[in-house]
């Protein structure tokens, strides 16, 4: 793991419905993100938040994509923060914001990989297009925009496409998947493990598997960590939180594992929520993750 964490806030709120998500990152800093990873030995720097345009009062009816153009030009701004602190060797940690700033930090981070993998630990795929997606809400969309498919917009952040190869996904945590999601999931061939399949494993297998399958392939791993992968019994404060998710601890054990193996080169913490949040609990446990994923030991 580099020595040195560059954090970048994203209030990011345009990529779905609920108001307080734009809160995340602050959210995150209460919490003690920069001291408790300075604790551990990091050198931190808080970047501060990034700047998100308004939310759009006149709206293309005929694309199904709320808020495009801000949430496009927020990702072009996050995705040149990120490249340069890949450059200048530091970790990036993009603390969200709603799951659509995952397509800005991924356009950012995989230009510096010619085999970027990625783990999506999150309920949901991510992989909607406007074709497929039920909402309309680009947080329904970053994975699907980063294999270079849905509007250009989206997939075309930092000029070029595609940031990540199907083969080079592993997906963990999935519950809810829309049809079209599904369709995709098995067109392309991206591994997925669902709460069945993490059940059914359990945690170390799951996570053992992960990094089996991505260790030779890849050149650089980036997690992206949506709270609502968790129970919601463990991380109540997330817009589209469904039951039947991963534990508090299973969630540990995935960090503690990933940090033993050290492939984990760039992260974003996503989806917290305080407005629907109880006291800031869900924030905690986003940090304390954190502080797992960079090699916290419990003794
Ligand atoms: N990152 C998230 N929380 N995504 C939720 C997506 C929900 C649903 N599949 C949609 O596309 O609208």
């Amino acid at each position: 793991m580099k020595s040195k964490i560059t954090i970048v806030g994203v209030p990011m709120d345009l990529g779905q419905r609920n108001p307080g998500v734009n809160m995340g990152p602050n959210a995150m800093r209460y919490a003690g993100v920069s001291e408790y990873l300075e604790g551990l030995g990091y050198k931190v720097t808080d970047y501060n938040d990034i700047e998100i345009g308004k939310a759009e009062y006149l709206e293309d009816p005929k694309i199904n994509l709320r808020n495009l153009k801000a949430v496009a030009d927020a990702s072009e701004t996050l995705g040149e923060k990120v490249d340069s602190i890949v450059k200048s060797g530091e970790f990036p940690l993009i603390l969200g914001g709603d799951h659509s700033v995952a397509i800005g930090s991924l356009a950012g981070i995989a230009k510096n990989y010619k085999k970027l993998g990625v783990i999506w630990y999150d309920a949901h795929g991510d992989l909607n297009t406007p074709e497929t997606s039920p909402s309309g809400n680009i947080h329904g969309m970053p994975l699907a925009a980063s294999l270079g498919i849905g509007h250009p917009a989206l997939t075309n952040v930092l000029n070029y496409s595609p940031k990540v190869k199907p083969e080079n996904i592993v997906i963990i945590g999935a519950r809810d998947l829309d049809a079209g999601e599904r369709e995709l999931i098995k067109a392309r061939g991206i591994k997925v493990y669902t709460m069945h399949e993490i059940d059914r494993l359990g945690m170390t297998r799951v996570i053992e598997e992960t990094i089996e399958y991505l260790k030779d392939r890849t050149d650089g791993v980036h997690l992206s960590l949506d709270l609502d992968g968790l129970d919601p019994a463990d991380a109540p404060g997330v817009g589209t939180p469904v039951i039947g998710g991963i534990s508090y601890r299973e969630s540990h054990l995935a960090m503690e594992m990933l940090a033993e193996a050290d492939i984990i080169t760039s992260a974003d913490f996503v989806e917290v929520n305080p407005i629907l949040d109880e006291r800031n609990r869900t924030a905690v446990v986003a940090v304390k993750l954190m502080g797992s994923l960079f090699g916290e030991k419990l003794l």
